[in-house]
C-alpha cells in the first residue's frame, strides 16, 4: 500500500509516568517513516499535527486524500511543510518544486495534491490551516539564523529557522534545523517547556550504529528515547525535548500550537531536572 496513517492520541502526563519503555516508544518515538515506494504518516493528537515521510525511490508518489483529515485532499483545511533529507527530487502540488538536501518547502492551504519525485527522502510536517500563505521553497541560506551554547557546555549550535515570522508567514507551522558544532552533542540543553504547543522531532546526518539519547518527560519526571538516523520524537507540550548524541548530527524541530515566534518558552533550571 502506496500511503499508511497511524493515529497517535494525546497522553497526560501522569498516565506518562507509569510507562515502560514500549509504551514511552509506542506513544512517542517517531520510527520507520521512511520506507521505498511508501507515504507513512502519523496523525497526533497534539495540536493536530501529522508528521511522516515520503521516499518515491526513483518513482512517484502521490498524497491527496487523507481519512483521518475528513476532507477531500489533504491541503483543503491544512498547511503543510516538506523537508528533503536525502538526493535531489521534486514536490509537485501548485507548481513544481526541485528540492535539494536541506531544502524546505512550505505549501499553503488549499496547494492541492502533492507529488514526489526523484531520489529525495521527504519529511513531511502538516497542522491544520484558516488562511491560505503563499508557497514558497526555503533554503538554508534564506533562514535566521540563532546561536547558541559554547563548546565548554557540549551544546554550540546553530538553529536554523526556516518557516518562522521573521523570514516568512504560516498559520502555525513552525520549522527549522539545528546544526551542532563540531565536538558539541547537546541539543536543547538548558531544557525548555513551552505548554501551548507541542514539537516534533526528526534526527538525520546520525551515522549508522550512533543513537541519540533523547530526553524527554515533566523536567522533575524525565524519560528517555534511544534514538537512531532518520526517527524523532513527539513532544507533548508538558514535556522537555533534548538531546545528546553518541556522535554528530542534525536535526528538524517542529511546533504548531499558540505562539509563532517562539520566544515564549520556559526555561528549566538544572536544580529543577529530575
Ligand atoms: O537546539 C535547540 O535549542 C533547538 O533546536 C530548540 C528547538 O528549536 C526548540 O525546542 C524550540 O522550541
Ligand atoms: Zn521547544
Amino acid at each position: 500500500m502506496m500511503l499508511s496513517v497511524e493515529t497517535r492520541h494525546a497522553i497526560h502526563p501522569e498516565t506518562a509516568k507509569g510507562f515502560d519503555t514500549a509504551a514511552l516508544r509506542k506513544n512517542f518515538h517517531v520510527g520507520g517513516i521512511f520506507a521505498d515506494g511508501e507515504i507513512r504518516l502519523i496523525y497526533t493528537h497534539y495540536d493536530r499535527m501529522i508528521v511522516g515521510g515520503a521516499v518515491p525511490a526513483g518513482a512517484a508518489l502521490t498524497l491527496d486524500q487523507v481519512k483521518e483529515c475528513g476532507t477531500a485532499s489533504i491541503l483543503d483545511r491544512r498547511e503543510m511543510v516538506i523537508v528533503n533529507i536525502g538526493g535531489n527530487g521534486t514536490v509537485t502540488a501548485d507548481a513544481d518544486y526541485a528540492m535539494g538536501k536541506g531544502d524546505m518547502l512550505y505549501l499553503g492551504m488549499g496547494a492541492g495534491k502533492v507529488s514526489f519525485s526523484g531520489e529525495g527522502r521527504f519529511y513531511i510536517l502538516s497542522a491544520p490551516a484558516h488562511h491560505t500563505y503563499p508557497s514558497r521553497l526555503i533554503k538554508i541560506d534564506d533562514a535566521a539564523q540563532v546561536k547558541l551554547g559554547a563548546q565548554e557546555t557540549s551544546n554550540e549550535r546553530t538553529i536554523y529557522q526556516f518557516v518562522h515570522p521573521d523570514v516568512m508567514k504560516s498559520c502555525q507551522l513552525v520549522v527549522g534545523m539545528t546544526k551542532l558544532a563540531k565536538g558539541s552533542i547537546w541539543n536543547t540543553m538548558p531544557a525548555h517547556v513551552h505548554d501551548r504547543r507541542m514539537e516534533a522531532y526528526l534526527y538525520f546526518d546520525l551515522a549508522e550504529g550512533q543513537r541519540v539519547m533523547h530526553l524527554m518527560g515533566e523536567p522533575s519526571e524525565t524519560r528517555h528515547l534511544v534514538i537512531a538516523n532518520e526517527e524523532g520524537a513527539i513532544s507533548p507540550p508538558w514535556s522537555i525535548h533534548s538531546g545528546a548524541g553518541t556522535s554528530s548530527y542534525t536535526f528538524i524541530w517542529a511546533m504548531a500550537g499558540d505562539n509563532v515566534d517562539y520566544k515564549d518558552v520556559e526555561m528549566v533550571s538544572m536544580e529543577t531536572l529530575k
